[in-house]
């Protein structure tokens, strides 16, 4: 009998929790599992949980529970730690690796192979994907980024009304998206827009710099034509002649956020305007409650089809997704090499996409799940108070 070793690593999402389950569900009968906490921290401490029944009824329990059940979290995974990772899934007798996580996991994922090669151990190791950033390479999408992206447009769309109903006292609203170095959370704030009057008005991504003079330029004109205006900018954003906002740097990987702030204290200083800069919070990756019907149905998808696989005898793969089609999306997954995911590296907002908004929300809608209510426009009546404005 087939022993497996289960673990979760990076950021959660708000369907992780299916592709775990998606897994479990496939491979309990034929498999004994093992599951690992807390990311590899849990391969290299020990962190082993067996999967008795009651263990694996727990785990199966949160098909729709957002976060990681079985703990993720960074951690600081050397080359010593993963010898280490390495000889305690030989002690545990475990002959298939699963690690649900994004490109920081997929990495380690192949790490790990390769040690236990060296090790002349026999390991299977393969990669389930995850990422609400959509940075991932070598897959169309994972899961975790259909319902993150919906959360956002919605947060989006909503906090027009908001700003749209408070115009004379506060003009201005600046909100910051997670996305790292890739601009698809960002860019998707756009999806639900239907009338033009309707935030967002200006969108800024990591793959382009920000321009001073056009953000004004756009906002200016919103202010004029609407009253109001709301900017959406990645976190990862860089000004024209700026770095990264760097918060903290943690395991040697950067916490970002803070540039909504810098955009908010140069349209107060250049526009007199009242100006309110907004992070939308941690729960852009795992809230509950915007989760997109299709993501969490594929996310099982994957967790079921990579058991499937392991069965068959794959190994130093990774489950992704293929679309064959712009106009007519059905969810098809088919296997890649740890390598060439790897060797992708973390997967921008292509530039067809940022050019073309309309094409890359055609390319996003399937995987919002039911997508939004839609709104009447805006009050049609313009009685605005910023005569500065020209
Ligand atoms: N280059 C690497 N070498 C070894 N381990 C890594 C590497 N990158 C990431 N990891 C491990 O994988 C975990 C998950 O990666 P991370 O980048 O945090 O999230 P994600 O997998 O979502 O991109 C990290 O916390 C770390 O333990
Ligand atoms: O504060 P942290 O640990 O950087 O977490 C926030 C980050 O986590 C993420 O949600 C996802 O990161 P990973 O998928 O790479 O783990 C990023 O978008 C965001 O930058
Ligand atoms: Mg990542």
């Amino acid at each position: 009998m087939k022993k497996v070793a289960i673990g979760q690593a990076g950021g959660p999402t708000a369907v992780i929790n299916a592709t775990l389950v998606g897994l479990v569900e496939t491979v309990q009968d034929e498999c004994e599992v093992l599951f690992v906490q807390n990311g590899y921290e849990g391969l290299v401490n020990e962190h082993f949980l067996t999967g008795d029944e009651a263990t694996i009824q727990w785990v199966t329990s949160h098909r729709h529970v957002p976060g990681a059940c079985l703990g993720s979290g960074r951690y600081a995974f050397t080359d010593e730690a993963i010898t280490q990772a390495v000889t305690n899934l030989k002690k545990q007798g475990a002959d298939t690796l699963f690690f649900i996580g994004g490109n920081g996991t997929m990495e380690a994922l192949l790490k790990v192979k390769q040690e236990a090669i060296q090790q002349g151990m026999e390991l299977t190791v393969i990669g389930l994907p995850k990422t609400v950033d959509n940075d991932l390479g070598s897959t169309d999408h994972a899961p975790g980024f259909g319902s993150a992206a919906h959360y956002v447009a919605q947060y989006v769309k909503d906090a027009s009304r908001d700003l749209h109903a408070m115009k004379n006292f506060e003009q201005i609203r600046v909100l910051e998206t997670m996305g790292r170095n890739a601009g698809w959370l960002a860019a998707a704030s756009g999806v639900y827009k239907e009338h033009p009057e309707e935030g967002p008005h200006f969108i800024a991504v990591p793959e382009q710099k920000l321009d001073r003079k056009e953000l004004l330029r756009v906002v200016k004109a919103a202010i004029r034509d609407y009253g109001y205006a709301v900017v959406v900018v990645s976190e990862g954003v860089k000004w024209e002649d700026g770095e990264q906002i760097e918060r903290a740097v943690v395991h040697g990987r950067a916490v970002l956020g803070g540039i909504s702030e810098e955009i908010e204290a140069f349209l107060k200083e250049e526009l007199q305007l009242s100006v309110r800069s907004e992070l939308l919070g941690m729960n852009q990756r795992a809230g509950s409650q915007e989760v997109s019907t299709q993501d969490q149905m594929e996310a099982y998808e994957v967790g079921r089809v990579g058991g499937e696989w392991a069965k068959e005898g794959a190994d130093h793969i990774m489950v992704s997704f293929v679309r064959e089609q712009m106009d007519d999306y059905e969810m098809k997954l088919k296997p890649v090499k740890l390598e060439d995911v790897i060797h992708e590296g973390e997967r921008g907002l292509p530039s067809q996409f940022i050019e073309n908004p309309e094409s890359y929300y055609a390319w996003l809608r399937p995987l919002l799940g039911g997508g939004t209510p839609s709104y009447p426009p805006l009050s049609q009546r313009r009685v605005y108070n910023h005569e500065k404005i020209n």
